[in-house]
């Protein structure tokens, strides 16, 4: 059976990146799927954003949704401080094989818990299952029609604090325009954006920045 594109990207990196070298395991990947073959990796250009988010919350406990090959989690992971950790869910079972695989190689595995199944039955299992009291970051990848449901069931699960941050990817392209509306009208977040292109493209794409101006409160009788 012909191998899978994803296979593909594995085995690249296996063969040219440095096993235990976060960085040269991201640039294995992105060299390989901007000479090769496409793949819908956050990519450099989005991925400096996304880093330099994660940099300036320094989260203990972030969540992804959407795994893909991993790209994005070794990313996330490499800037994570000691004893902090990162969820990340993919719903798709090849996928998530490829990136436990990526993780595994890159040297992030002790950082970073990959859970395979739908977002809507993950997130409610967080706390109890997973331990997790609130989220300080939010990276959101996933099927872009998941974006608000997911966002609206975080909230009900009481995952997101004063000060949580959302960051979405593909605003623009495949465009998360239902996403926009509710996050933009919503006066619990505050937005920002981040205009860049789709990865490997010269094709414009853009992330948005949701800060969340006030958590779950216990409602007041
Ligand atoms: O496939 C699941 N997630 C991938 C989501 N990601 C994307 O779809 C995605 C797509 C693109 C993209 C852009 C241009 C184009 F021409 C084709 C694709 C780029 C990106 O940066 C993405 O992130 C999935 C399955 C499932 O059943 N449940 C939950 N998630
Ligand atoms: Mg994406």
């Amino acid at each position: 059976m012909n191998q899978s594109k994803e296979q593909r990207i594995l085995n690249y990196v296996l063969q040219n990146a440095v096993r235990g070298d976060p960085c040269s395991v991201i640039d294995a990947i992105d060299t390989y799927c901007s000479q090769k073959e496409w793949a819908m990796n956050v990519g450099n250009e989005k991925g400096l954003i996304l880093d330099k988010t994660v940099e300036e919350i320094n989260p203990s406990v972030a969540l992804e949704l959407g795994t893909y090959c991993g790209y994005s989690a070794v990313r996330i992971a490499r800037l994570l401080k000691a004893g902090a950790r990162l969820l990340t869910v993919e719903f798709n079972p090849e996928f998530a094989a490829i990136a436990k695989q990526m993780i595994e190689f890159a040297g992030v595995q002790d950082k970073v818990t990959l859970i395979e199944g739908p977002s809507e039955e993950i997130i409610p299992q967080l706390k109890k299952k997973y331990e997790v009291d609130t989220l300080d970051f939010v990276f959101v990848d996933h099927w872009k029609d998941r974006y608000t449901p997911d966002t609206i069931l975080l909230q009900e699960c009481s995952l997101l604090r004063k000060g949580s941050v959302l960051l979405a990817d593909n605003i623009i392209v495949p465009g998360a325009p239902e996403f926009v509306n509710y996050i933009r009208n919503n006066p619990r977040f505050q937005c920002t954006n981040y205009p860049s292109h789709l990865e490997y493209m010269k094709v414009q794409d853009a992330m948005k920045k949701a800060c969340t101006l006030q958590g779950e409160h216990i409602r007041s009788t």
